[in-house]
C-alpha cells in the first residue's frame, strides 16, 4: 500500500468506541442548504456511538438545527452522506427514517394541539398500530405524569408538558436513535432542569440522542461527547468536560462556563 492510499484509507476509517463497537449514526463532510448556491452546512461530520448522548452547541445560526433537519432527511443534503448501522441513509425521506429508527422532536410546534395527549402518542405509532398497548406501557412509564392525563387536549398543556409528549411521541416507535432540537428552549430553570434529567433517563434506557442546546453549560454537563459547531462545520469535539475546559472553546462560545461547571453549578 503506498503512503497515498494509507492515508486515505486512514482519512475514511470507520471508527470504533472503547468497546469497539461501530457508530450508530455517522454523518461525514455534509454540505446542506435551504437556498441554491448557498450552503448552511460546509463538511460537517458527527459520529453517534451505542448509547452516546450528543450536545451539539455553537452559536447562533452555526447550523445546528439544520444539522438534525439534514439527517432526518427534511433539509436536502448537497455533499457527504449519513449511514445508519452501517447503511447508507443519505437524502431518504423522514418517513423512511421513523421506519428505520431515527426519532426527531423539532424545536416548535412539536404536538397536534387539538388531539389529546395519547392521540399524540397514537400519532406516533401509525406505522405499526399493533404495538399501541405495549408501547404506550413503556412510555408512561418514563413520562408517569401523561398517564393520568392522557385525555386532556396537547393545546391545554404547559410548554414543559408539551415537550414531555413531544418526546414521548418521538419515543412510540422505539428508535434507536433520538434527535432532539433544543428541548429547554422556552421553559423555566426547574423545567430546563427536568427535561435534561428526562432526556438522560431515556438515554439510560440505550438510546442514543443527538441534543442540540442553547443551553450550553447544562449540554456539557450531561451529555457524553459535545460537538461546538461554527459556520455550518464541526469546529471542535471532546467529551462534556474536555470542551467546558478548552480555552479555545471558553474564549469563543461560552465565556465563564469553566467556572460554572468546576463549581458544579
Ligand atoms: N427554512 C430556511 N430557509 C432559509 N434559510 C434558513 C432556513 N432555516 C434556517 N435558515 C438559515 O440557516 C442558518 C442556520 O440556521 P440554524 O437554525 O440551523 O442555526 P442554529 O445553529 O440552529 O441557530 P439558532 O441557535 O439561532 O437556532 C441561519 O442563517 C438561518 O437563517
Amino acid at each position: 500500500m503506498s503512503a497515498n492510499e494509507a492515508a486515505v484509507n486512514a482519512a475514511t476509517a470507520i471508527p470504533r468506541d472503547a468497546a469497539g463497537r461501530e457508530p450508530v449514526l455517522r454523518a461525514t463532510n455534509l454540505d446542506a442548504g435551504y437556498l441554491p448556491g448557498i450552503n448552511i452546512l460546509n463538511g460537517c461530520s458527527i459520529d453517534v456511538f451505542p448509547g452516546e448522548l450528543i450536545g451539539i452547541i455553537g452559536p447562533n445560526g452555526a447550523g445546528k438545527s439544520t444539522l438534525l433537519k439534514a439527517l432526518f432527511g427534511l433539509v436536502k443534503i448537497r455533499g457527504g452522506n449519513v449511514t445508519l448501522h452501517g447503511e447508507d441513509i443519505t437524502g431518504l425521506k423522514a418517513n423512511k427514517l421513523v421506519q428505520m429508527g431515527v426519532g426527531y422532536v423539532p424545536q416548535n410546534n412539536n404536538v397536534f394541539p387539538s388531539l389529546t395527549i395519547e392521540e399524540n402518542l397514537q400519532m406516533g405509532l401509525f406505522l405499526r398500530p399493533k404495538l399501541l398497548k405495549e408501547r404506550l406501557a413503556a412510555i408512561f412509564e418514563i413520562f408517569p405524569l401523561l398517564t393520568d392525563r392522557s385525555d386532556q387536549r396537547a393545546g391545554s398543556l404547559s410548554g414543559g408538558e408539551r415537550q414531555s409528549v413531544a418526546m414521548a411521541r418521538a419515543l412510540m416507535m422505539d428508535p434507536s436513535v433520538l434527535l432532539l432540537d433544543e428541548p429547554s428552549a422556552g421553559l423555566s430553570p426547574v423545567r430546563q432542569d427536568e427535561t435534561f434529567l428526562r432526556t438522560r433517563r431515556i438515554n439510560k434506557t440505550g438510546v442514543s440522542i443527538v441534543m442540540v442546546e442553547q443551553n450550553a453549560r447544562r449540554c456539557l454537563q450531561i451529555c457524553d461527547r459535545g460537538y461546538v459547531l461554527d459556520q455550518g462545520t464541526d469546529a471542535y469535539t471532546g467529551t462534556g468536560r474536555e470542551l467546558a475546559d478548552d480555552p479555545k472553546v471558553i474564549e469563543l462560545y461560552l465565556g465563564t462556563l469553566a467556572k460554572d461547571v468546576e463549581d458544579g453549578k
